[in-house]
């Protein structure tokens, strides 16, 4: 590795150690499926951004669950990241993403943090002792990284891709008719409520079931969820996704997501990039510098994976 190797370019190469190289696969969230949608806005949304998709008419979007490893074969019946990334299909005829994990805050608040990060735990896996000597000495290191990792350490496992929470994590600033800002962040309610599996049900459980399990589920009627905006107070960090705002900041209700079935082509939408700073007229990027990281890096695996790589 050269020192004119780009730190995306860097983080990605290290994801791949980490979880190995798997030719036309994403390099994160390697495995998932994508499904129809539509996203019925309540209007709640109109007084603080002019976004089409967030206070008009109904709009279509594609939804992909996807496990967080870059391993395809990466096991559903363990505790582990879980991610819905949402296309909203525009009236324009554009598309904007919003894109969610399983967790309540991210596990760094800067890209040189997050190489870090995967590097500490490629070494651990170098390491191969079972111990986890390189995190823990990141972990001291970066103490604001602590709360995302117990966070990681009580996961469950989800019955279903649609019995979990998702929050997009970073603060993305909304922006109305007459020009005022408010910095929000979004989450993903699951209607059924958040159900994860009991150690018999896992033990019952195939490795990998959470794809099947969803597209059975989809036969019954449409699977929702409820999208709702917190109203960041001006003393709330926006640059730093490790950091939650205080629980008591003002929520509000903006629509309900019905997904209805699966894609026609799967193989189509699996080599769409979903990318968090795709964002549309009345949304803008915060100051948290990793969404632009995470595009660098998605380009990267992109360019990669639609390679054949
Ligand atoms: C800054 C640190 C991050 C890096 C370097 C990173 C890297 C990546 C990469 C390389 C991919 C594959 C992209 C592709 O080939 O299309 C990916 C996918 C994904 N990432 Fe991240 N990620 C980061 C943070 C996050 C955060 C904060 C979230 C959640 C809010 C997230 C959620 C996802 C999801 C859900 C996918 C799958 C998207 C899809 O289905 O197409 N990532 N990530």
């Amino acid at each position: 590795m050269t020192a004119e190797t780009s730190l995306p370019v860097q983080v990605v190469d290290t994801m791949e150690h980490l979880d190995g190289r798997h030719a036309g696969y994403r390099r994160a969230h390697a495995r998932g499926a994508c499904f129809t949608a539509t996203f019925t806005p309540t209007g709640d949304a109109a007084k603080y951004t002019t976004a089409a998709h967030l206070s008009g008419e109904p709009v279509s979007a594609t939804v992909r669950f996807s496990n967080g490893s870059g391993n395809p074969a990466m096991p559903d019946n363990q505790p582990g990241g879980r991610g819905m990334a949402v296309k909203f299909q525009l009236p324009d005829g554009t598309a904007t993403d919003l894109i969610g994990v399983n967790l309540p805050r991210f596990l760094v608040a800067t890209p040189e943090q997050f190489l870090d990060l995967v590097r500490a735990l490629a070494a651990d896996k170098d390491a191969g002792k079972g111990d986890q000597a390189h995190l823990q000495a990141f972990l001291a290191q970066n103490p604001g990284s602590v709360p995302a990792f117990q966070a990681l350490g009580a996961m469950g496992v989800p019955a279903s891709f649609g019995t979990t929470g998702y929050q997009a994590l970073h603060a993305f600033i909304w922006v109305n008719a007459d020009g005022d800002r408010q910095a929000v962040r979004y989450r993903w309610a699951p209607d059924l409520g958040e159900q994860n599996l009991d150690a018999d049900q896992i033990a019952d459980q195939e490795e990998q079931f959470l794809i099947g399990e969803f597209v059975e589920r989809l036969k019954g009627g449409p699977v929702t969820f409820t999208l709702h905006v917190t109203l960041a107070d001006p003393s709330d960090p926006t640059d730093d996704a490790t950091r939650v705002w205080p629980a008591d900041r003002p929520e509000i209700v903006v629509g309900q997501l019905a997904i209805t079935g699966e894609v026609d082509d799967q193989d189509h939408w699996a080599a769409q990039i979903f990318d968090p700073t795709n964002v549309t007229p009345g949304v803008e990027l915060s100051d948290d510098p990793l969404p632009r990281l995470r595009n660098a890096a998605y380009s990267v695996s992109y360019d990669r994976r639609s390679h054949g790589r």
